[in-house]
């Protein structure tokens, strides 16, 4: 597979008050700071982890891998909207955001650690609040886990939790 960069993530303009979580927030100095972004009418997200996520040596973790899809599709299916909604990235509109109702993986090959990982994809609208994402995970050329997120957009509830 051609090697591939994320120019324009969606995680890049989430607003700073949802800009913390550990998989795919900007803001998060500990988080893994995974980026979605258009690749033709798929999604991307290209990541590679950092030895400590090893299941066994040479190969990362399923949780991991589970993260990756998880937030691949919050990101995927907030570029979707946001792109039905006539904006896209850089426009300075505010996106969508997304939480996950639902998520399923199944691990297919052992995912070798040290390589980029990438996260491809497929973004399908059941209805305005609830999207679909199923995405493949590559290691070089080597399909190694796919997976099905059912996102919700995300209720008001979830914002001034602390507060
Ligand atoms: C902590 C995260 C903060 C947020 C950051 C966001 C941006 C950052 C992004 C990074 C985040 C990274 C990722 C993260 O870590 S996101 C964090 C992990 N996810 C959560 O914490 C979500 C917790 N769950 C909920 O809050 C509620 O259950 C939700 C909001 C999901 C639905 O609540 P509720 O049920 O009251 O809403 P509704 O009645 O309007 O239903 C709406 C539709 O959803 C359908 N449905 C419901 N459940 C399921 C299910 N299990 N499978 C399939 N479908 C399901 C339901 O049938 C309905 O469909 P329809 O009948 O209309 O067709």
């Amino acid at each position: 597979m051609e090697e591939l960069k994320v120019e324009k993530a969606i995680q890049d303009i989430y607003p700073d008050d949802i800009a913390w979580c550990y998989g795919c927030g900007r803001l998060n100095d500990d988080g893994h700071h995974l980026r979605t972004g258009w690749h033709g009418d798929k999604t991307i997200t290209i990541y590679t982890p950092e030895s400590k996520y090893m299941g066994i040596p040479g190969f990362i973790y399923g949780g991991l891998i589970a993260s990756l899809i998880d937030c691949h599709g919050t990101g995927s299916a907030a570029l979707a909207l946001h792109r039905k909604n006539g904006h896209e990235i850089g426009d300075g509109a505010e996106p969508p955001r997304f939480v996950t109702a639902n998520l399923n993986v199944d691990f297919l090959k052992p995912t070798p650690q040290h390589v980029p990982l990438k996260a491809i994809g497929t973004v399908e609208e059941i209805h305005p609040k609830k999207w679909k994402v199923e995405t493949e995970v590559y290691a070089q050329d080597t399909l190694c886990a796919r997976g099905t997120v059912v996102l919700v957009v995300m209720p008001s509830t979830f914002l001034n939790k602390n507060d």
